[in-house]
């Protein structure tokens, strides 16, 4: 229990094998598994992934001392391999270590890629792409009692918006590479997210035991000639009256430090869009999917959420960005939802930059910092029923997702918090009393809310294991 520098004690854990430490104690679904241990443990945790400390936090109170209290200090990211080889050596905004060039991406990406101003700019994109999912869903919904695959096309709708936001234009199923565009970026996110032995015992690497390497290089290449391929589209063209995409943005920073502040390389630019890509594609789309898979389940708040619907939009038109702001029944849903289901369960890695002293443990410097925002969301000393989907605890209360909150952080907190928050809750809400507000929705085959499968797939976003299947049925009074 003692650091080889006197009496420092580092927080309880359980005792690991030599060299694997408690690699074992992990499976595929790691926020369950520590969750576990810390029950046992306690709130900050300390166990051993190959030979690297990692520190669990599971409580708000800690999380605040890691996020806020000391955010200096554990602001950092530690080496990530499938970072190195396939986003230029880490230089992607999500896991570059801290120090200038994180802080000059991250006021970048912050200021001029995900404002206000240029969420908004891209309203009538999103308009039309939310149109267009109501419509394929409305055609089927005409068929009558038909099932539609709900998951799919809200992940298209998500993958749709984002490849139009970052990269300018959409993707088809077979575009890119043999394996199709998202399932090549998805494989890319699924070894991002698979716990490698390289990342904590970097004297092994040269094996690949897990065969990891390989298929990251493979995956590096498409990426690489796909990125080449978008830029050079980006530079060939002449069109100047198009509303203005990621790429657009970035590249008009490149050779202009004098008056920017940004140093945007060739590089720099491609990991930008991986990064982008990877954290816009899935996360909306698997959050949408579990609010209307609890809405299934509870069929109560459906109503109640419908009855708001027609009295603040009436039912005679579909739902607009500008009607958001008045649903706040809807946002206590969709706070349950995200209370429930983080979609990113263990908040990315974070790395301490030095050692540090937390509520009397010794962290050490380099240590991983694994933020269990799952466990805090269902901690049964902070939320009364903690497992059951009930909006109405949010009345009254101003507990919410925008990380002031610590019982309440699927977005993360802090200097690494996500910079994404604001487009994400604006999607989220208009998508899910978009399809309340259009279609009631019945399960098939007479099966039943209770058997609805919740069981998750682990990755670095968290879905619905199974598909949403389900029958709708329109709903508004016109056209
Ligand atoms: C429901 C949707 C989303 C959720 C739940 C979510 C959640 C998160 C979380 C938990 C983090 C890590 C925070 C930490 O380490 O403390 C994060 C980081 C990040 N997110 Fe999101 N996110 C979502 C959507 C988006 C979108 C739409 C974008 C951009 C288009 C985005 C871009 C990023 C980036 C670039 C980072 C890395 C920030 C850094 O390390 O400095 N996210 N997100």
């Amino acid at each position: 229990w003692k650091t080889g520098e006197g009496n420092k004690r580092l927080p309880p854990g359980p005792r690991g094998l030599p060299i694997l430490g408690n690699l074992l104690m992990i499976g595929s679904k790691p926020h369950h598994d520590l969750q576990r241990l810390a029950h046992k443990y306690g709130p900050i945790m300390h166990l051993r992934f190959g030979l690297m400390p990692v520190i669990v936090v599971s409580s708000p109170e800690a999380a605040e001392l890691f996020l806020k209290t000391h955010d200096l200090v554990f602001a950092s990211r530690p080496p990530h391999e499938a970072s190195k080889c396939i986003c230029y050596n880490q230089q992607n905004l999500a896991f570059s270590p801290y120090g200038s060039y994180w802080r000059n991406m991250r006021k970048m990406c912050t200021l001029e890629l995900l404002s206000n101003h240029k969420i908004n700019s891209l309203g009538s994109m999103r308009k039309q792409e939310l149109d267009l999912l109501v419509r394929h869903i409305r055609e089927a919904a005409g068929a009558g009692g038909v099932a539609v695959d709900l998951s799919s096309m809200v992940t298209s709708f998500s993958t749709n918006i984002s490849c139009r936001m970052i990269i300018g234009k959409k993707y088809n199923r077979d575009d890119f590479s043999e394996k199709g565009f998202a399932a090549t970026l998805r494989e890319g996110m699924k070894i991002g997210a698979a716990f490698n032995l390289a990342d904590y015992i970097p004297q092994i690497k040269g094996l690949d035991l897990q065969r990891l390497s390989k298929r990251m290089k493979a995956i590096a290449k498409d990426f690489d000639d796909f990125c080449e391929k978008i830029i050079e589209e980006h530079v060939q063209s002449a069109d100047e009256n198009r509303v203005k995409d990621f790429v657009d943005v970035m590249l008009g920073f490149v050779g202009s430090e004098e008056t920017h502040e940004y140093r945007v390389e060739r590089d720099t630019i491609k990991a930008i869009i991986l990064d982008m890509l990877a954290a816009a594609m899935d996360s909306s789309g698997a959050t949408i999917d579990w609010t209307l898979t609890e809405l299934i389940r509870h069929p109560r708040v459906t109503k109640k959420l419908q009855k708001e619907l027609e009295s603040a939009v009436g039912m005679k038109r579909m739902v607009e960005e500008s009607d958001l702001e008045k649903l706040e029944y809807l946002d206590m849903v969709i706070k349950e939802s995200f209370r429930l289901h983080p979609v990113v369960p263990l908040l990315p890695p974070h790395a301490a930059r030095e050692d540090c002293t937390v509520n009397g443990f010794h962290i050490p410097k380099d240590a991983r910092i694994l933020i269990n925002a799952y466990a805090i969301g269902r901690d049964q000393t902070v939320w009364t029923g903690a497992d059951k989907f009930y909006p109405e605890r949010f009345v009254g209360s101003d507990i919410d997702v925008r990380g002031h909150d610590f019982q309440l952080i699927p977005f993360g907190s802090g200097r690494r918090g996500c910079p994404g928050m604001q487009l994400a809750l604006t999607i989220v809400r208009l998508v899910v009393a978009q399809l309340v507000h259009c279609f009631d929705w019945e399960l098939p085959d007479n099966m039943l809310p209770t058997e609805l499968d919740m069981t998750e797939d682990f990755g670095l976003v968290c879905p619905r294991a199974e598909h949403l299947l389900l029958i709708p049925t329109w709903r508004l009074k016109a056209f």
